[in-house]
């Protein structure tokens, strides 16, 4: 059997500067408990369990206190070997966490996984799928599962229905090619800088529409992989994935329980 090739240097970028509105706890979502603990606490030891990261570089929301001294915190337990936690202010979007977590990359990291704080309980397993893909060749990789519902397109109704209907279908995706996107989210670090480069040069309406870093290679026209994710791996948003959270924590399959 050929042995696989080694994992490449790298880094994670994990974004938690995120307000949480959806989640209405009126505080930062990666400060709100979670088993006990701070969303952020868990998204942290879920990467430095899955031994893949050099660096781990957090993005906070700017100017909380609280959540900066958690992570000096957890500093001081990693252990000597454990990655460098950097941190930095994230933006006022997504992106712009990832890039202020992209400009404080130590020099020599060959790859970087971006990974969100809401996805806290993402098993081992899939950083692992992630970063042996890149080790593999792959420039760009993806976690993702299939989608279970059927998904249709809608436009606001006009004319006829407009009464009783605030949308109408205008068509039905084929579901066997749908995939649900998850993170981390992988790339070669060159890869990744490129593709946030060109994302500057868009307006504000395309920007408004990227929702993760894969779309953005997709548009330099790199092939973005894809490998399988987890439903561990649910993005905590709502208040009732909070409770599916709590529940997998708590749950009779045990403290931890590891789908894979
Ligand atoms: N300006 C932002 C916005 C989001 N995120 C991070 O991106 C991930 C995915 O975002 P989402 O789940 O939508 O978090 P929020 O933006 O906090 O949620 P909401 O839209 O409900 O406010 C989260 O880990 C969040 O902290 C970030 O770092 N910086
Ligand atoms: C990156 C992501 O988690 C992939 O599913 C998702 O796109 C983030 O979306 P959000 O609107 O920022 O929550």
């Amino acid at each position: 059997m050929s042995e696989s090739p080694p994992r490449l240097v790298t880094a994670v970028i994990l974004v938690a500067a995120g307000s949480g509105q959806r989640l209405g706890y009126g505080m930062p979502k990666a400060a709100v408990p979670l088993g006990g603990e701070p969303i952020l606490m868990h998204a942290l030891r879920g990467i430095v369990a899955s031994g893949v990261a050099t660096q781990v570089c957090v993005a906070l929301p700017a100017g909380d206190q609280g959540l900066r001294q958690l992570c000096d915190d957890f500093r001081g337990e990693l252990a000597d070997g454990g990655p460098l936690l950097t941190l930095v202010d994230g933006g006022s979007t997504r992106a712009h966490s990832v890039r202020a977590g992209i400009a404080a990359l130590m020099e020599g990291i060959e790859a970087v996984l971006v990974h969100d704080a809401a996805r806290a309980l993402t098993p081992e397993s899939v950083f692992h799928r992630v970063s042996d893909a890149l080790a593999a060749g792959a420039d760009a990789v993806i976690p993702a599962l299939p989608v279970v519902d059927t998904v249709k397109t809608v436009a606001a109704t006009t004319g006829e229905g407009a009464g009783f209907a605030p949308e109408v279908v205008t068509g039905t995706a084929r579901r066997e090619e749908l995939r649900a996107v998850q993170t981390p989210q992988g790339f070669r670090t060159g890869t990744l800088v490129q593709a946030h480069q060109a994302a500057q040069a868009l307006d504000q309406e395309q920007s408004a529409a990227v929702t993760d870093d894969a779309m953005l290679v997709e548009m330099l026209g790199a092939p973005v992989h894809v490998v399988r994710g987890s439903t561990q791996s649910l993005k905590i948003t709502t208040p009732l994935d909070l409770i599916f959270a709590e529940g997998l924590l708590e749950g009779p399959l045990g403290a931890r329980w590891v789908e894979g």
